[in-house]
């Protein structure tokens, strides 16, 4: 069998820009309605994609002034999807920094059960100071402990489904997902990740990126073919390349100047405050990465937009559109096919995690006319073939290794 595109769906809001929600004809409350993610889910699951991925962060953004948010809780959500569908994945992002790992592993794991073997959990550590106070702390945790405290707290959750002795799925256990591409988080990936969601703007970064992941988990005694590596990619899709670039722009003028400004400067851990938009971000005013705190991920893709193109603050936000920096095709079907076709020949990917413009609109772009596309070129599965999420993502089911009945007993 031909290696095939693997194809998330992240329900990211009313879409991935940070002024999709002002898109003609979009709700801009629709990510406060359930309907919302179960209608694409249904639609994501007539296309045959592997899985609907929601991301979370364990707090109300105060970005809300300016964009509404991604507010319901990540299982809540595939719980109720999960109720109205049955073959497509169910990926759900939480924290390893603002969790309980025994909970989270009975929560999990029993939504497994319940969903036919069908749940992911993306592993993230939460940068950020809003979700530390939300949780009573006066700072967020450093970023090295924050990634000692996911080693030691994902090995837990892990152990836990393993010794399951009743409820378990289909698919063994739940698909560990990791979202974090700083050294620590590559070697968290290397270690636990059995799919790495990822950023990458360039083929040969993400190329390399990818052949690191496996070569770690080669490292760690695991088979590097049991990575799968999915970067997240915006699209605009246009039924004419004017058209798609007319909503590209009329996305950019919709951004909201203080929500894409408060989004940069979170990444850069810098204040924008006072800059203009007709010059480059003066150098002297840029931090490195630890001290940006934040995304290191995000951080290196912005800071090497800037490296490499010099832009002036205003042509940054234009190009970022107040996402956080995850790549953005802008074409025709085919054309956002051929990009795709592209990087997954040239093993910069294993398939993507796609973020449309605006929902619902934009995934009924890309599920209704890129999907068809790549399966006609025998890129992308023309049915299910199996019923979990492991199945649909090529993994193998881990060997359960059954407590002793005396340990049980106790
Ligand atoms: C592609 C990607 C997606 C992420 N999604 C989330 C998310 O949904 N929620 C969250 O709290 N953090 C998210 N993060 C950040 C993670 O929390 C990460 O563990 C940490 O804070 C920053 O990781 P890094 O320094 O390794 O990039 C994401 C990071 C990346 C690279």
């Amino acid at each position: 069998m031909p290696r095939q595109l693997h194809l998330n769906v992240n329900i990211l809001n009313a879409g991935v820009f940070g002024g999709s929600w002002r898109f003609p004809g979009t709700d801009p409350l629709s990510s406060y309605r359930i309907e919302h993610y179960t209608d694409i889910a249904k639609k994501a699951e007539r296309a045959r994609l592997d899985a609907v991925f929601l991301a979370d962060g364990p707090s109300l953004d105060p970005s809300v002034k300016h964009r509404t948010g991604n507010n319901f809780e990540p299982t809540t959500v595939l719980a109720r999807i999960a109720a109205q569908t049955e073959r497509i994945g169910l990926i759900g992002t939480l924290s390893s920094s603002y969790h309980d790992a025994g909970e989270l592993a009975r929560r999990l794991g029993d939504l497994d059960h319940v969903s036919g073997g069908r749940v992911g959990w993306n592993v993230v550590t939460t940068a950020g100071a809003v979700a530390a106070r939300n949780f009573g702390r006066d700072r967020e945790p450093e970023h090295s402990s924050r990634y000692q405290r996911a080693a030691a707290f994902t090995e837990q959750v892990v152990r836990a489904w393993s010794e399951r002795t009743r409820y378990s799925s289909p698919q063994g256990r739940p698909v560990v997902v990791q979202a974090g591409g700083s050294r620590d988080g590559r070697e968290l990936a290397s270690r636990v990740a059995e799919v790495v969601f990822s950023a990458d703007q360039d083929l040969d970064r993400a190329r390399a990126f990818r052949a690191e992941i496996r070569a770690g988990a080669a490292r760690h005694g695991r088979d590097p073919g049991a990575v799968v590596v999915l970067p997240g990619l915006s699209t605009v899709v246009g039924s004419t390349v004017a058209e798609a670039n007319a909503r590209r722009e009329l996305l950019d003028e919709l951004l909201p100047d203080a929500y894409g400004r408060g989004r940069l400067a979170g990444q850069l851990g810098i204040s924008l405050d006072g800059l203009s938009d007709d010059e480059p971000i003066p150098r002297d005013l840029l931090v490195p990465p630890d001290e940006a705190g934040g995304s290191q991920t995000f951080y290196r893709v912005v800071k090497d937009i800037i490296d490499r193109e010099n832009p002036t603050l205003g042509a940054l936000l234009k190009r970022l559109s107040g996402g956080g920096g995850h790549r953005i095709v802008t074409g025709t079907p085919e054309q956002i096919a051929d990009d795709i076709e592209t990087w997954f020949r040239a093993g910069a990917a294993d398939g993507f995690n796609v973020m449309p413009d605006v929902l619902p609109s934009g995934f009924d772009d890309f599920a209704g006319q890129v999907v068809p596309e790549l399966r006609r070129r025998g890129l992308f599965r023309t049915d299910y073939e199996d019923t979990t999420l492991r199945g649909h993502l090529g993994l193998p089911v881990p060997r359960i290794v059954p407590v002793p009945e005396e340990v049980t007993a106790r």
